[in-house]
């Protein structure tokens, strides 16, 4: 999949307008809901159990009644729930509503879903929903939520029309409890942010996408009934990354290259007790192809009692070196710095020197903490790209939350805005972490943020950011010249599909190393 444009409301309706204007009237509608009646037909199992359609009062119930309809003309038993005494809402939703009443599908008022339902279409709300609900009854509206989160909690498969109903398309929260959970969405016109963020990926399911044929089909050509379009394309809210993030690391490396050509690593951090941070970051630097990696553990090793000579024994390539940060000649411009990786309180003396000296750095978990705790190490980041040093800070939501004085609920409540206003006020790039992790440049770059769509719950596992920070240093040490916010890009892409390949169960952070590791061997010519 190559890198797509993602849009909220806004960039939505400004498309959706455009087509309407290109369109007959209900033809967009009646595509939408043909589409659904097709993935709902691949869907269904079991031809002799009901299919429940749960349909709003706007549009999104109008393509509900549309699919119903279909789905009815191909035999398949069909109950539409209208959980309003209102009639459908616009004037294309009631022709829905009138058709598919003439054509015989039978729609009620009653709220249960059928006994023995096989299949449960939510065609609740789309992506007119509003965060304070102005639409009575609510009750109702909850009931019917409740109804479709009980029966994909069975495992019922549960297709979302364009949007999981209480699922924020532009933020990825829910802005009711009962969010649906779907275990299929199939979107309209445009790929929406909210779909790949913050709560997204846990209640779409397998997202399918129809631009309802307004790009054209294969040869170039425009859907038959939709005018020439004089078409305003919108500018993309974000941008969804794809395996294209990947190109310039599925070459095979230059003939006559050298260790010396693949650039440095300097991982610091490690403070004792938590050594295995920095062993893990400088590990994941030396996988990802770094040409040489020292590693430097932060405190008096001397306590922790448990040092060999070695940086890691278990990995004899890995360098030791010491802390020392002042000396003339230590940034030599070829060394990327990774620094923070279980750098407890012992990073803050460090970090001046590193902030002033590191060509390029990653910084992570006790570096973030530290800098959100001093004004000082800020204005030290922030003068950094005047000078040609680029930093790429990789918080979680809580170290987001403590960088921005804010709490973990407002990050996640609104991710791409806070990627994008640290970057701002950090002046540097900045991955959000978490599920749909977010890439964002600082504004005057002119980039958008990107979210990453690969990933899975198997890197919930302690260290693996230690992983992600250290991949990262290790292919920028390679490509020094490189756009931070691609190489991060690359790094949250390639981290994710390492998840994904796990299956079930956590993927502990030093098999994450070889298991990233082994995807380049077998994407190799
Ligand atoms: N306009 C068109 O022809 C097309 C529309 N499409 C569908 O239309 C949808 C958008 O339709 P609408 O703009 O009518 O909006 P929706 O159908 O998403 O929702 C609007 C309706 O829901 C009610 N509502 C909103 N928030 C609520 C809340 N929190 N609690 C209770 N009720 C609430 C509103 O009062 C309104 O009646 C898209 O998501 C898509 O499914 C697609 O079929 C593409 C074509
Ligand atoms: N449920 C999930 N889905 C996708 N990615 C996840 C999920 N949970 C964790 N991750 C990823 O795993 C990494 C965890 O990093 P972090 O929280 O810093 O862990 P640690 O501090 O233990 O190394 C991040 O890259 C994050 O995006
Ligand atoms: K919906």
């Amino acid at each position: 999949m190559h890198t797509l444009s993602l849009y909220g409301i806004a960039g939505t309706r400004t498309l959706e307008t455009q087509a309407l204007a290109a369109t007959p009237p209900q033809a967009l509608m009646e595509r939408a809901g043909l589409a659904v009646a097709k993935l709902a037909l691949a869907l269904h199992n079991h031809a002799e159990r009901p299919i429940w359609i749960a349909c709003g009062p706007g549009n999104n119930g109008g393509d509900g009644l549309v699919a119903a309809r279909h789905l009815h003309a191909q035999g398949c038993q069909v109950i539409a729930s209208l959980p309003t005494r209102q009639s459908a809402g616009s004037v294309d939703a009631h022709a829905a509503l009138l058709a598919a009443q003439a054509a015989g599908v039978r729609i009620t008022q009653d709220l249960t879903p059928p006994a023995r339902t096989a299949l449960a279409i939510d065609a609740l709300l789309g992506i007119g929903a509003t965060t304070k609900p102005d639409h009575s009854p609510d009750q109702a509206l909850h009931q019917v939520l409740r109804s479709l989160n009980a029966l994909s909690a069975r495992d019922i498969a549960t297709l979302a029309v364009d949007v999981p109903s209480g699922l924020s398309v532009e933020t990825g929260e829910c802005l009711h409890a009962d969010a649906v959970h779907a275990t299929h969405c199939l979107t309209f016109l445009t790929l929406k942010p909210g779909l790949f963020t913050g709560h997204g990926p846990a209640h779409c399911g397998e997202i399918w996408f129809d631009d309802l044929g307004l790009s054209g089909d294969f040869s170039g050509n425009v859907a038959n009934d939709i005018a020439p379009i004089n078409r305003i394309t919108p500018d993309a809210d974000a941008d969804l990354i794809g395996h294209d993030s990947l190109l310039n690391w599925l070459r095979p490396a230059h003939p006559l290259s050298h260790k010396g050509s693949h650039g440095d690593v300097w991982v610091i951090g490690g403070a004792p007790a938590m050594r295995g941070a920095a062993r893990l970051a400088a590990r994941a630097a030396l996988a990802a192809g770094a040409g040489r990696v020292y590693g430097s553990m932060l405190g008096d090793i001397t306590v922790a009692g448990d040092e060999t000579p070695e940086f890691d024994s278990q990995r004899p390539e890995l360098m030791r070196r010491p802390v020392e940060v002042t000396a003339p000649g230590t940034f030599l411009p070829s060394l990327t710095v990774v620094c923070g990786c279980g750098g407890g309180q012992e990073i803050h003396a460090v970090l001046p020197a590193i902030l002033k000296g590191a060509a390029r750095l990653v910084l992570d978990a006790d570096g973030l903490n530290a800098l959100g705790a001093d004004p000082a190490l800020q204005a030290l980041l922030i003068q950094r790209r005047a000078v040609g040093q680029n930093t790429v800070l990789t918080p979680h939501p809580l170290e987001a939350a403590r960088l921005l004085g804010t709490d973990t609920h407002r990050v996640q409540a609104g991710r791409l805005k806070a990627a994008q206003e640290l970057a701002d006020r950090l002046n540097c790039h900045v991955v959000l972490k978490g599920a749909g992790s977010v890439v964002a440049a600082p504004a005057d770059t002119g980039r958008k943020p990107l979210i990453n769509c690969s990933g899975s719950p198997a890197l919930a596992t302690p260290g693996s950011g230690d992983v992600l920070a250290g991949w990262l240093g290790g292919l920028w040490a390679q490509a020094p010249a490189a756009c931070p916010q691609g190489l991060a890009a690359a790094a949250v892409y390639w981290h994710g599909l390492a998840g994904e390949s796990q299956g079930l169960g956590p993927l502990r952070a030093a098999d994450l190393i070889e298991r990233m590791h082994g995807l380049r061997s077998r994407w190799g010519p």
